[in-house]
């Protein structure tokens, strides 16, 4: 048994359903990133928790490493209303999302220079009444190049344009 996680995970992956690159559409229009499996980001996680399910406080950044391959950003999908608990809870910051059929959170793990950002450390609570399915997007940071960096007149890029 996995005491700091107690949840059922599966992966789906871009060519699964016709809907995983419509959804994938969705989520770069929302975050202006590149969120593409492989090229931008990792397939999708879907996790599924009973009651008592639950994950103990985190980071989703792999270790504190800068790659290109580190999650820049989480964008993470509620598939279902939660009856009672199951919310996703970030304690340095103090705040708590409630879980609710259609709802999304986003949030970056990485600061402007690729380390972690400790303050994204989040939970998600035990679920006492219902059932609780959710999707992960892990965007990679390397996969934003042309969404930011090389994007004129983006504030994020941090990069001063000269005016003609
Ligand atoms: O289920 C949640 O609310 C959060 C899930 C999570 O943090 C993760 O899978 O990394
Ligand atoms: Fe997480």
């Amino acid at each position: 048994m996995i005491l700091n996680r107690d949840s059922l995970v599966a992966w789906l992956w871009e060519h699964n359903s016709v809907h995983m690159p419509i959804l994938t559409g969705r989520i770069e229009a929302l975050a202006g990133l590149n969120a593409k499996q492989n090229e931008g980001a990792e397939s999708y996680q879907v996790v599924n928790y009973g009651v008592g399910g639950h994950y103990t406080v985190h980071h989703d950044a792999i270790g504190n490493i800068r790659s290109t391959f580190n999650r820049v950003a989480t964008f993470l999908i509620y598939l279902t209303d939660v009856a009672q608990g199951g919310l996703t809870v970030f304690p340095w910051i103090g705040v708590g999302v409630q879980p609710r059929r259609g709802r999304a959170a986003l949030w970056y793990n990485l600061d402007r220079s690729g380390y972690r950002d400790d303050r994204v450390e989040h939970a998600s609570c035990p679920v006492l009444l219902g059932d609780k399915w959710v999707i992960n997007k892990w965007v990679y940071y390397g996969g934003q190049m042309n969404k930011v960096v090389c994007k004129a007149n983006d504030p994020r890029a941090g990069i001063v344009q000269p005016v003609a």
